[in-house]
This record gives C-alpha cells, sequence and structure tokens, in this order.
C-alpha cells in the first residue's frame, strides 16, 4: 500500500488564524510516532484532524489507506481508537465502566445499539488485560485519573483499532501511576494484535521503546520528523521549545534538563 497514513501540505485555519500550516506527515506500517511542540502548537488539532473530527482547510489526508473526501468518515472511525481530555469530559460520571469499554464499538458516548452477547466478555477481558477489574463496579464519576485512562484504553481497545490516538494519556498520573500506564502502552506496542499509535505529549520520559519516530511542531509547522534517535536531539528540542533543552538518553529512555538564561 502506498500511502497508509499521510498527511500531504494539509492547513487548518479557523478564525482567520493559521492553526496548522503546510503539514507533510507518512506513516508507515509497525511505525509508532510521538508528536512533541509548546502549548498551543497544534498537537491536538493534528490529531483530531488525523482521527476525521475535523476537515482540512487545505490539504489531502489519507488514513489506513482511505483518502478523506472519498471514504465513509464513520466506518473509519471505527478502526480509530482516542484516548484522551477531548472525550473524557463528555463521559457522563455515573457511566458503569463495562458500558463506557463496550461503548467503544460503536465509536459513541454511551450504548445507542444493542450490544452482542459478547461483548461484555470481551470488555471484562480487557479491563482485565489493563488492570481495571477491581473498579468495576464503581461509576466513572468516582475513579481515580489513572483508573479513568486505563479504561478509556480499554474502550478504545475493544473495536481491535488499526490506530490508536493517545492525547496526553499521562496528565494527571502519579509516578507510579503513570509508569504503570506506559508499561501497558509498551505491552500494547508489543502484542501481536499491536495498533499503530500516536502519542502526544509533554514529557520525553513518556517515550517508551515502542515509540519509534518523532514529530516535532512548531507554531503550527512541521519543524522535523524522523526516527527517535534522529529527532530527540538537543539542538532540535531547543529549537522546538525556544529554550536551551539537553537531551539525555539512558536505557532505552529520553528526559530532559532545561536551562533558563539571562
Ligand atoms: N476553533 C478554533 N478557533 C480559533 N483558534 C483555535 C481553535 N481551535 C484551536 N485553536 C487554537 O489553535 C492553537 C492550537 O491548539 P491545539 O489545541 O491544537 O494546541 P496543542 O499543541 O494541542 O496545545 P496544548 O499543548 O496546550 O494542549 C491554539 O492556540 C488554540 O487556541
Amino acid at each position: 500500500m502506498d500511502e497508509w497514513i499521510s498527511l500531504n501540505e494539509v492547513s487548518f485555519v479557523r478564525s482567520r488564524r493559521t492553526i496548522l500550516d503546510g503539514i507533510d506527515w507518512n506513516i508507515s506500517p509497525g511505525d509508532n510516532w510521538v508528536v512533541l511542540g509548546a502549548n498551543g502548537s497544534g498537537k491536538t488539532t493534528l490529531l483530531r484532524l488525523l482521527a476525521g473530527y475535523l476537515w482540512p482547510t487545505q490539504g489531502r489526508i489519507t488514513v489506513l489507506g482511505e483518502r478523506f473526501g472519498q471514504t465513509d468518515l464513520r466506518e473509519l472511525r471505527m478502526k480509530i481508537g482516542w484516548v484522551g481530555s477531548f472525550l473524557e469530559a463528555q463521559i457522563p460520571s455515573g457511566q458503569a465502566p463495562l458500558d463506557l469499554i463496550v461503548s467503544g464499538k460503536f465509536a459513541s458516548i454511551g450504548i445507542f445499539q444493542t450490544p452482542a452477547e459478547d461483548d461484555y466478555r470481551k470488555a471484562r477481558e480487557l479491563a482485565k488485560r489493563l488492570g481495571c477489574e477491581r473498579i468495576i463496579d464503581l461509576p466513572y464519576g468516582v475513579l481515580s485519573q489513572g483508573e479513568k485512562q486505563r479504561l478509556l484504553i480499554a474502550r478504545a481497545m475493544i473495536h481491535r483499532p488499526q490506530l490508536l490516538i493517545l492525547d496526553e494519556p499521562c496528565a494527571g498520573l502519579d509516578l507510579v501511576s503513570r509508569e504503570q500506564l506506559l508499561r501497558t502502552l509498551q505491552a500494547l506496542g508489543e502484542a501481536p494484535d499491536a495498533p499503530c499509535m500516536v502519542l502526544v505529549t509533554h514529557h520525553l520520559q513518556e517515550i517508551m521503546p515502542a515509540f519509534t519516530h518523532v514529530f516535532l511542531l512548531k507554531d503550527g509547522r512541521r519543524l522535523a520528523s524522523g526516527t527517535k534517535e534522529e529527532i530527540l536531539r538537543s539542538e532540535l528540542l531547543s529549537e522546538t521549545f525556544g529554550i536551551a533543552v539537553e537531551v539525555v538518553a539512558e536505557n532505552g529512555r529520553y528526559w530532559t534538563k532545561v536551562s533558563f538564561t539571562g
């Protein structure tokens, strides 16, 4: 397949502001990407375009071999899992965790179609795989941030997505919950049914070995993209964030030291 996931010259303009400008990006099967950029650089907008929740002002988007404009986006969205605050904010606090996981099958918030008998069995299995089996009798609203994030990943996984979009999945997690969630992502990346993962994060520590490529966004433009080894370099990260950033790599993980001058 020539183009599996690709953006060609994609721009997105709202309120006369160019939020994304001339974005080119190619994702090959088997690659997992991280998107890095300062607040407001356009990361979430980019993910929403990929998932078909927004339409580009200009340019061409192909996702999972389907060209936008020539495909049924509702069908395509069923193959894409989404984990992030944009979704989390819409979930009613009284929602039961197993219903939440099953709702992923229909790419809806709440269940408006009759689930198959097998769906709840699958939901229980996923809850177990993601370490949520102890909280399945509690309403969503009382769960901790870490528990909510795991449920959202289970929800995204129920329809075996080919593309899993993770918009800051570790936001609000304590050190232990964050590391557990990152290990879950690593295990997902190593599984035989692994989806392609695209992760937005602000922290290099969250880039697990399963992530192979990095896309740097600055002010809505692609600053650089390529393999982790090519892109996670002090000069490029300093340029991305407009501040002196030193990238330190150890045992397949990364972190940063930031220097303020003046
Ligand atoms: N509908 C809109 N109208 C006008 N501006 C918008 C609209 N949607 C997003 N923006 C602006 O576009 C810019 C990019 O937003 P986006 O949420 O994609 O950034 P981000 O890189 O994900 O930021 P953060 O790291 O803070 O989450 C922001 O400055 C935002 O205010």
